[in-house]
């Protein structure tokens, strides 16, 4: 199976070439398309990227191919990484309306490429904003053959807080974010569990976290915290917005300490982008099922949602279909309702 990387000379899209070959992703009779903008910088870069590739991985790696055309885009998984990201200048204005217009072309632009083949491809999007990505992305492929990795990301960031608060590690933690990509995040709190640490230690450990605050504040919090923190790194405090991140509870955590990493130089938060895409690729590749949380357009399967939102689906080569039924408490019900993008 082939995987096509728009957007390879990104910061995301080189760290995901990176962490694909490492892996082992793909065998060596498949092939990587390391996919640019022509006319632009990531041209060139490609070039760079894909010699150093080369060196690196020779030993196990598929075949690596340049490509800077959309219409010569044609992988059986296409990983959308491409597109404008918000300034890491914590003076800048983010202009998130002018992010998802600049990038809304850019998944037009592919999409519509995509759609031409005769077979399309699976999409998954990880560019911003990640619903509004899908949504193009569906509307031109069919809702099956595309899901949003935001999810993912986020449900890999609230396990890593949750295993630090209950001393174990990641693996041994269940727990999912559900919901939109930002703000509108919705972690399923009344679902935590823990391999190794007794039920009534977890419900007590999440009921201090909680400490009575519901869903529907989420958001305002999250926009509080991450004001904040934006306050601390333009002045330079940005070990003191870290500290205060850290003293938040798990969801909020995993909330605040991406956008505070996003704004540490030369860094930002390209790693588990990239490690969040790399297990869903690794998911279609492998020829697998498996059941996570990703952005999808629904038709009223989940919950009787219509839009996009980020939901457990089971994924596979062939696309995703609804994962089993979860018991949503009241507030995690309303809270994923309030996070569907239309
Ligand atoms: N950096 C992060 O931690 C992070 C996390 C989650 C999501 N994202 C999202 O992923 C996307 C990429 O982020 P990044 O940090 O890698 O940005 P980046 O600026 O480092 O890379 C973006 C790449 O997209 C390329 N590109 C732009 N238009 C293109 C086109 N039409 N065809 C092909 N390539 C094109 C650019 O040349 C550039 O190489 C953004 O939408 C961002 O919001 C980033």
């Amino acid at each position: 199976m082939d995987v096509s990387i728009v957007g390879a000379a990104g910061a995301c899209g080189r760290q995901l070439a990176v962490q694909l070959l490492e892996r082992r992703v793909l065998g060596p009779d498949a092939r990587l398309q390391l996919v640019g903008h022509r006319g632009h910088r990531s041209e060139q870069e490609l070039w760079g990227l894909h010699a150093d590739l080369s060196d690196a991985y020779a030993d196990t790696a598929p075949a690596l191919e340049l490509v800077d055309d959309p219409e010569a885009v044609d992988a059986d998984v296409v990983v959308m990484l491409a597109g404008a990201t918000l300034s890491t200048d914590p003076t800048a204005p983010a202009d998130r309306a002018d992010l998802a217009r600049t990038n809304q072309e850019v998944f037009a632009t592919y999409a519509d490429a995509l759609a031409a083949r005769r077979r399309p491809p699976l999409v998954i999007v990880q560019s911003n904003p990640v619903e509004l990505g899908v949504h193009v992305f569906a509307d031109r492929l069919g809702p099956a053959r595309c899901v949003g990795a935001g999810a993912w990301s986020d449900t890999l960031r609230f396990r890593r807080e949750l295993a630090h608060d209950l001393g174990v590690r990641r693996p041994a933690v269940r727990a999912s974010v559900l919901g939109q990509h930002g703000d509108h995040l919705v972690p399923v709190w009344s679902t935590v569990g823990a391999v190794g640490v007794e039920p009534a230690d977890v419900a007590r450990e999440v009921a201090r976290q909680r400490d009575g605050r519901d869903l529907a504040d989420l958001p305002d919090e999250i926009r509080t915290a991450k004001a904040a923190a934006l306050a601390r790194i333009a002045e330079g405090a940005l070990a003191t917005a870290f500290a205060e991140a850290r003293a938040l509870p798990a969801d909020l955590r995993a909330a605040v300490k991406p956008f505070v990493t996003h704004y540490t130089a030369g860094h930002t938060t390209e790693v588990v982008t990239a490690h969040a895409v790399a297990d869903l690729v690794d998911v279609v590749v492998g020829g697998r099922e498996v059941v996570v949380p990703a952005q999808v357009l629904l038709d009223g399967e989940v919950e009787g949602l219509r839009g996009v939102v980020g939901v457990p689906v089971v994924l596979t080569a062939a696309g995703w279909r609804p994962g089993p039924p979860v018991a949503l408490a009241g507030d995690e019900r309303a809270a994923l309702a309030e996070a569907v993008v239309v």
